[in-house]
């Protein structure tokens, strides 16, 4: 398959292998602390229940420290925000880490890229990527799309009102210093929109670039 940029595997068993990759990601680590971003969408939260079980003994959560790609500007312990679904479904069970960055549209962008720019590169980042073909919240025909090369976070809307509630999100310069990215793509819903990134359509999950780029795809979401 061409046209993403990056290696693509489909599997039976995505949030297995998206909890393995997690975790060579982990043992290949080459600094004291692992810097790993989360995603939200309903594609994570079981990839994030299985590496939270199988991490156990492997990975040593109090070296990690967590970010967010990024976040519905909801209150954090609201259902709808993503790091409600990181805490719940992989912090909560893993019994915490080194620290924990949410992002926070109270905050703004600024304080986030004063951070990112702190770390340098990210270990991991985990993206999914939406039937619109949105990652992050980078929409299509957004204005995060151009965001300047410099800026590492930026406020976001989509503008075809599809995903509801303003956001904070990396830019794909951000996400572009990444040491992985992991993409995880499920369901037939997401078929044709892989096809046409595939294809080399220009929609924002075909933009994202890193130092590697992994795309975990199910059978359903699989294009023939
Ligand atoms: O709105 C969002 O959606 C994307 C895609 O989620 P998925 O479950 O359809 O893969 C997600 O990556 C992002 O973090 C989230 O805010």
């Amino acid at each position: 398959m061409l046209g993403v940029h990056g290696e693509l595997t489909v599997v039976d068993d995505l949030p297995g292998a998206f909890a393995r990759t997690v975790i060579e990601a982990w043992q290949a680590r080459t600094g004291e602390l692992f810097h790993f971003a989360l995603c939200g969408g309903s594609t994570a939260g079981p990839c994030y229940e299985r590496l939270a079980a199988e991490s156990e003994n492997v990975i040593d959560w109090l070296s990690v420290d967590v970010y967010w790609g990024d976040e519905r500007c909801v209150p954090g312990d609201d259902p709808d925000s993503n790091q409600h679904l990181g805490r719940q479904a992989l912090l909560e069970r893993v019994g915490g880490a080194n620290a924990v960055y949410p992002m926070s549209c109270d905050e703004g962008p600024d304080a986030y890229a004063l951070r990112l720019g702190e770390v340098g590169k990210l270990d991991v980042i985990h993206l999914g990527m939406g039937p619109d073909g949105h990652t992050a919240s980078l929409f299509p025909g957004s204005e995060a799309l151009d965001a300047d090369p410099g800026q590492l976070v930026a406020r976001n809307v989509d503008p075809s009102g599809r995903n509801k509630l303003p956001r904070m999100t990396l830019t794909f310069s951000a996400i572009a210093r990444a040491r992985l990215v992991v993409f995880t793509v499920a369901g037939a819903a997401k078929r044709d929109t892989l096809r046409a990134v595939i294809d080399g359509a220009d929609l924002p999950a075909g933009r994202v670039t890193a130092d590697r780029v992994v795309w975990l795809v199910d059978r359903d979401a699989a294009p023939a």
